[in-house]
C-alpha cells in the first residue's frame, strides 16, 4: 500500500540521496514526489535518471515497491550489489540501472520476473557469468550487458531480443546461434567469435561450433586453424594494400577540391595558370581548411577584365543576378567571387558548398549546383521564387549565376554551422551544451521559418527539411536552408538515401507536400529532444526509424526516457518536453492527413515557449524543489 511505498521511499532516499533529497516527505502522498509515479494508489514508476544519487542501495526497499513497472536509475553513481529484493518486483517490465557503479554478479532472480521487456546493466562494473536462467525472460527485447566485466561463455538463450549488446566485457567462445544476426558491433571487445564476427578456429565445416571450453581442451593447430591463419595472413594483406590506395586516393579527391572555384574560372574562359594544390602552396586566404584559389589563379584572374565573361553562355552578358541589397548591402561582380579564398563547407545533394570570404571582408557561402536539367528561363522563374522568400528564420539567398556549365547560388554564411553538426558533432569540452530553453527557441524559429513558405500557398514546401539544413547565427538562432532546391535539380540529384527524415507517402523527392514537410519536421524535433540522429547506425541496425523507436519507448514506458542526457538536468522543464515529445510523435503520424499544419505546430510551440519563460521569470517558482514538484504531476 501506499503508506509502505511511502516509507521505502523514505528510506531510499536518505541511503541514496542526490535529488530524492528535495522530495517533500512531509507530504503523505508520495505520489506528488519528483520522478514517483502512481496509479491507482500503487507506485508504478520510479524515474530518477541523472538524480545524483550515489552508494548502496539498502534491502528492503524494493519488498515494499512489489507494483513497480518502470525502475529507472541510470546515470547516477549507485554502488554495492543490487538487492535481493528487487526479485519481489515481478510487475517490472523495465529496468534501467545503465552508467552506475553497481558491482558483484548479474542476479539470478532477474529470472523471475517474467514480464521483463527491457534490461539495461550497461556500463557498469558486473562481473561473473550471465545467467543461463535469463532464458526464461521470455518477454525480453533488449538486454544491454555492454561494459562491464562480465565473462565466461555466452549461454544460448533463444530470445528474440530487438537489442542486444555485450560489448566490452571479457567474454569468451563462440556466440551462441541465436545471436549471430546482432551486429557486429553487439560484440566488440571480447574475445568472442563466430558469426557475425571472424569463424572460430579450429572448426571444420559441418561439425557444430564448439564452446569456448571445448576449444581449450583441444591442442595444437589443426588443418582448419592453419588454413585460417594463412587466410587471415593473405586478407590482411589485400587490407593494407587497399587502406594504402584508399589514402592515395583521398589525397587526390583533396586536390582536386582544393582547386574547385579555381575550375569555374576556367570554365568561365580565364586563362588559370597550371593549379597548384593549395595544401602544398600557402593558403593565401589564411583559411585553416586551406582550399583556396591559387593566388596566381586570382592574379590571372584580375587581369582577365569582364569582357571574357561575355563569351560565356554564347555571347551574353552574364553576371550574378542580385535580390535585393546585395550581401550586408554590399553588391559585387562574379570576378570578385571568384577571386575569393574559398573552403569547402561540404558536399551536399545539390552540389558542393563553400565559404568564400571577398574582398573588404564580406564572407559568403556559395552552393555549386549540380545535375541542373532546367532552362535558363525555368530556372530563373524558379529562382526568383526562393529569393523572393524574406523572413527572419531563413537562410537568405542573395544572389545566382546561371551559365551552362555553371550555376551558382551565393548565401549569407552561418558562422555557427548546422544543427546536426552542433547535435552530433563533437561533445567534447569546450563546446556550448544545447540546453532546453536553446533548443526549444530553435524548434520555434524553425517553425516559425517553413510556416512562412507554407503561407506562400498551398503548392509551396521546403521539401527537405533536416538538421543540417538548419544553421546557427552567433547567438544560435536558427535559420532554415535550402528551401526550394530540390526543384530545380534533376532525379539524379533528388536525396534517394535513407534520409530518415522523409514521409513514408513520399515518391517523387522533388514534390513534397506541406504534409511532408510537417513529418519531417516532427523527425527534426524528435532529434532535438533525444539527441539521436534519425541516421543513427544503432537505430538502422535494428531496422527502427526515430519515430517508431520513440513511439515503442513512449508505450511502454515513461516518456521521459528518451530524453537526450544533456536535457535530464532540466527537469523543471520536464513537462514541456513531454509535450514537445507529443507534438512531434503527431507531426510524424504515418498519415499525412493526422498531421497538424505548420501553423498549428507553430502556435502550440509559441505556447509551450511562452509558459516556460513565464515559470522561469515568476519569482515564485525559482526554487528548484518548487519547479520539480509541479512538474512530475
Ligand atoms: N549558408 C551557410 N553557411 C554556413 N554553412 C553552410 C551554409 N550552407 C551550407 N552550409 C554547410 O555546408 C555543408 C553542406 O551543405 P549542403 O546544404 O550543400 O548539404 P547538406 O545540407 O548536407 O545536404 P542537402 O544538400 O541535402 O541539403 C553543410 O554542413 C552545411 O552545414
Amino acid at each position: 500500500d501506499l503508506s509502505s511505498s511511502r516509507s521505502a521511499l523514505i528510506s531510499l532516499s536518505s541511503a541514496v540521496g542526490g535529488r530524492t533529497l528535495l522530495w517533500n516527505t512531509s507530504n503523505i502522498n508520495p505520489c506528488s514526489w519528483s520522478g514517483v509515479m502512481c496509479k491507482n494508489d500503487a507506485v508504478v514508476g520510479l524515474h530518477l535518471p541523472g538524480f545524483s544519487l550515489s552508494g548502496k542501495i539498502p534491502n528492503g526497499v524494493f519488498k515494499n515497491l512489489t507494483s513497480l513497472k518502470t525502475l529507472s536509475l541510470r546515470y547516477n553513481l549507485l554502488s554495492g550489489n543490487l538487492p535481493s529484493d528487487l526479485g519481489s518486483c515481478s510487475e517490472l517490465r523495465n529496468v534501467y540501472l545503465q552508467e552506475n557503479e553497481f558491482d558483484g554478479e548479474i542476479p539470478e532472480f532477474f529470472s523471475q520476473l517474467r514480464n521483463l521487456v527491457r534490461l539495461n546493466l550497461a556500463s557498469n562494473n558486473f562481473s561473473g557469468q550471465v545467467p543461463v536462467s535469463l532464458k526464461n525472460l521470455t518477454r525480453l527485447k533488449t538486454l544491454y550487458l555492454q561494459d562491464n566485466n562480465l565473462s565466461g561463455v555466452l549461454p544460448e538463450l533463444k530470445l528474440e531480443l530487438d537489442q542486444f549488446n555485450v560489448s566490452n566485457n571479457r567474454f569468451n567462445g563462440s556466440i551462441p546461434v541465436s545471436l549471430s544476426s546482432m551486429p557486429v558491433t553487439a560484440f566488440q571487445g571480447n574475445k568472442l567469435c563466430g558469426k557475425p564476427l571472424q569463424i572460430c578456429p579450429g572448426i571444420a565445416a559441418g561439425t557444430g561450433i564448439l564452446t569456448g571450453d571445448e576449444r581449450k581442451k583441444k591442442k595444437g593447430l589443426s588443418g582448419g586453424a592453419i588454413a585460417g591463419i594463412v587466410i587471415g595472413a593473405v586478407v590482411a594483406f589485400a587490407l593494407i594494400l587497399m587502406i594504402i590506395v584508399f589514402i592515395c586516393g583521398k589525397k587526390k579527391t583533396k586536390k582536386s577540391s582544393a582547386v574547385d572555384l579555381a575550375s569555374i574560372n576556367k570554365q568561365l574562359g580565364y586563362d588559370v595558370p597550371e593549379e597548384k594544390p593549395v595544401g602544398d602552396t600557402e593558403s593565401g586566404g589564411g583559411l585553416g581548411g586551406g582550399y583556396s584559389v591559387s593566388a596566381a589563379a586570382a592574379a590571372a584572374m584580375a587581369t582577365n577584365g569582364s569582357a571574357k565573361l561575355d563569351e560565356v553562355g554564347g555571347g551574353v552578358n552574364k553576371k550574378l543576378v542580385f535580390f535585393g541589397h546585395g550581401v550586408g548591402g554590399r553588391l559585387f561582380d562574379l570576378e570578385e567571387l571568384l577571386r575569393a579564398s574559398a573552403e569547402v563547407l561540404g558536399k551536399g545533394t545539390f552540389g558542393t558548398a563553400y565559404k568564400a570570404v571577398l574582398e573588404m571582408g564580406t564572407v559568403v557561402a556559395v552552393k555549386r549546383l549540380k545535375d541542373v536539367i532546367l532552362e535558363e528561363k525555368e530556372f530563373k522563374e524558379k529562382i526568383e521564387v526562393v529569393g523572393a522568400m524574406d523572413h527572419e528564420y531563413l537562410v537568405p539567398l542573395r544572389a545566382y549565376y546561371f551559365s551552362r556549365d555553371e550555376k551558382l547560388l551565393v548565401f549569407d554564411y552561418m558562422p555557427t554551422g548546422s544543427l546536426s553538426a552542433f547535435l552530433h558533432g563533437n561533445k567534447g569540452a569546450g563546446r556550448t551544451p544545447l540546453n532546453w530553453e536553446l533548443r526549444s527557441s530553435i524548434a520555434l524559429g524553425v517553425a516559425r521559418g517553413i510556416t512562412y513558405l507554407h503561407s506562400q500557398g498551398p503548392n509551396f514546401s521546403h521539401g527537405n527539411i533536416k538538421s543540417s539544413n538548419v544553421l546557427l547565427t552567433k547567438t544560435y538562432e536558427p535559420r532554415v536552408s535550402d528551401f526550394g532546391l530540390a526543384q530545380l535539380v534533376g532525379p539524379s540529384s533528388t536525396p534517394n538515401r535513407v534520409s530518415g527524415y522523409r514521409a513514408p507517402e513520399v515518391i517523387d523527392s522533388r514534390k513534397i507536400s506541406q504534409k511532408a514537410d510537417v513529418y519531417s519536421f516532427g523527425v527534426l524535433l524528435l532529434e532535438l529532444l533525444t539527441g539521436k540522429a534519425p541516421t543513427h547506425a544503432l537505430l538502422n541496425e535494428e531496422g527502427v526509424d526515430l519515430p517508431r523507436w520513440v513511439q515503442s519507448v513512449v508505450k511502454d514506458d515513461w516518456a521521459s526516457e528518451v530524453f537526450d542526457l544533456e536535457l535530464l538536468r532540466y527537469q523543471h522543464a520536464e513537462e514541456e518536453m513531454v509535450h514537445l515529445l507529443q507534438l512531434a510523435v503527431d507531426c510524424a503520424a504515418q498519415y499525412p492527413d493526422t498531421r497538424p499544419s505548420m501553423l498549428e505546430v507553430t502556435n502550440q510551440i509559441e505556447k509551450l515557449c511562452s509558459t516556460s519563460s513565464r515559470e522561469a521569470s515568476d519569482p515564485n517558482s525559482t526554487s528548484f524543489a518548487d519547479a520539480d514538484e509541479v512538474s512530475s504531476h
